[in-house]
């Protein structure tokens, strides 16, 4: 689903993020990403949503060629993945409903199946009596379940998440993490970067560890 071969990403300031990376995560996984401030994680992930373009090598997922996907391919490509932020980037003048229609509505979805998916979202992630929330009215797990509620929507097959977490305590990051598993339980291929190695220990499944750039762990947690 997810196969980097020979990975190199050097920005446009000499800076080397990303230096021989190969790893595949096939249909279905779930795994974590981790590394020191700077490894390179968020510069990975990008790499996967096409925000950034490898300098060699070859990204591909769910069977695209990165290096050869046209600009208008991209959105064809970024409807295949949801995102996670740490700041979840919600709307705070508008309801938990609308932040969380708002990738349907870009979509140009009919409305009466918006009102479905929505709720089928907001449901999986405990949230169906808040839809008429504004997000300063729910507490920091809850507005991080509204992203992620945002980011699965229009059920995509890859879930990426950048430090979904970093924001939480302990109890509320273990039950953001549990939602992860659900959605992975159901077939979706998933990618948590975070430094919290407790957190991933836990969890108990693949880590992968950049050191300045290159993979320096690929297996279960340390
Ligand atoms: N657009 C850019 N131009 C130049 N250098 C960049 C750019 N983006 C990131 N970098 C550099 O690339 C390296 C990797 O950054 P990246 O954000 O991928 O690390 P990270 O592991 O996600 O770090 P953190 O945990 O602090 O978010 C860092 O040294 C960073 O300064």
């Amino acid at each position: 689903m997810i196969q980097f071969t020979n990975v190199f990403k050097r920005y446009e300031n000499g800076h080397e993020a990303l230096q021989n990376v190969n790893f595949t995560l096939q249909e279905g996984e779930m795994a974590f990403l981790t590394g020191h401030s700077g490894a390179g994680k968020s510069t990975l992930l990008k790499l996967i949503m096409r925000m950034e373009v490898a300098t060699r090598g070859q990204v591909m997922i769910d069977g695209l060629h990165l290096s050869q996907l046209g600009k208008r391919h991209i959105p064809f490509l970024r409807r295949k993945i949801g995102v996670v932020f740490q700041d979840h980037q919600l709307l705070f003048d508008r309801s938990v409903y609308d932040n969380v229609a708002l990738p349907l509505i870009i979509e140009g979805m009919d409305p009466k199946d918006i009102a479905k998916r929505v709720r089928a979202a907001l449901d999986k992630v405990g949230l169906l009596s808040k839809e008429q929330f504004t997000p300063i009215m729910l507490s920091g797990g809850e507005q991080q379940r509204v992203g992620i509620a945002r980011a699965v929507v229009n059920k995509p097959p890859i879930l990426l998440a950048d430090e979904p977490t970093g924001n939480l305590d302990p109890k509320l990051s273990a039950e953001i993490m549990q939602l992860f598993r659900q959605f992975n339980a159901v077939g979706v291929t998933v990618l948590i970067a975070s430094h919290d190695l407790n957190l991933i220990g836990r969890m108990g499944q693949r880590m992968l560890a950049l050191t300045e750039g290159s993979i320096t762990h690929d297996g279960a947690p340390r």
